[in-house]
């Protein structure tokens, strides 16, 4: 099944895709629809009060616009690793990010005038339904509601002031997440994804989620111990090579430029940068 957080009479709400009408739930995104249903993604399909709304129509949200956690994994693709001239983690780097930083699949991006150094990366987002704490291997992706596609969108003059990535990845409405969240059946296997990323129609990234170095259900694993996940949180899964920073010489995004982060079997998020001032929609 896919689902997705759309516009209904100017406010965002959950949905079920049924191809050429969404049905629209009561709750706010799929984040409130986890933590409402105890993580049973499935559990959407059965609401008895809904709208429906023609698919043409559909304006989409970010999938996840209010999980309670978004934890995103650095250096996590051996061929990255290499271009950031960084050793192989023996551990999953970690770093955070905010509800407000996440925006929707097809929004203009502005290039903050702050920063100079604005770059790509194209990631397997995760959506957490069951909620997980100190799980085994092999029970770790029945904690998995589904999956969606996130770029993580990076600043590297901020990333680089200081040992943490933190003031680099959190710029406000800069990641955009969807379009869709494509629950498990529906994806062979996520550590064995195509995923690319072009500007203006150029390949930038093309890798396979089998780069990976922590895997999916080992991240969750590794996680569970540290905290609880909670229905409706965001795992973002790093990124292959390619990005901006990792090329001689180093290049970066500016206005008028258009990206373009696919996954296999889950979707392409488009999105236009533009300067401050000019409108997002
Ligand atoms: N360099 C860098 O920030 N990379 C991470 O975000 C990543 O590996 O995804």
């Amino acid at each position: 099944m896919r689902f997705a957080t759309v516009d209904f009479q100017g406010s965002p709400r959950a949905a079920i895709d049924f191809g050429s009408h969404y049905r629209v739930t009561p709750f706010q995104d799929l984040s409130e629809a986890l933590r409402e249903l105890d993580g049973d993604i499935a559990a959407l399909a059965d609401i008895s009060e809904f709208e429906t709304i023609d698919a043409g129509e559909a304006i989409l949200y970010a999938t996840t616009k209010t999980p309670h956690k978004i934890i995103c994994l650095g250096l996590n693709f051996t061929d990255h690793v290499a271009e950031m001239l960084h050793d192989r983690p023996a551990f999953p780097t970690l770093f955070a990010k905010y509800a407000l930083t996440l925006t929707d699949p097809y929004a203009a991006i502005v290039k903050p005038e702050a920063s100079n150094a604005m770059d790509w990366e194209v990631e397997i987002g995760v959506v957490i339904g069951k909620p997980a704490r100190d799980v085994s291997l092999e029970h770790a992706l029945d904690h998995v509601a589904g999956y969606t596609v996130v770029n993580d969108v990076s600043f590297r003059d901020f990333q680089n002031r200081t040992s943490q990535f933190l003031q680099g990845k959190i710029f406000e409405r800069t990641t955009p997440v969807g379009p869709w969240l494509v629950t498990r059946d529906e994806v062979d296997d996520a550590n064995d994804l195509a995923m690319t990323l072009t500007v203006n129609g150029e390949l930038m990234q093309s890798g396979r989620s089998s780069q990976m170095i922590f895997g999916i259900a080992e991240t969750i694993v590794y996680l569970s111990r540290i905290l609880t996940l909670e229905p409706g949180d965001l795992l973002s899964m790093g990124t292959p090579s390619g990005v901006g920073a990792g090329r001689t010489p180093q290049r970066f995004l500016v206005p008028g430029e258009v990206m373009e982060s696919s996954v296999e079997g889950i979707g392409v998020l488009t999105n236009r940068i533009i300067s401050t001032g000019s409108s997002t929609s």
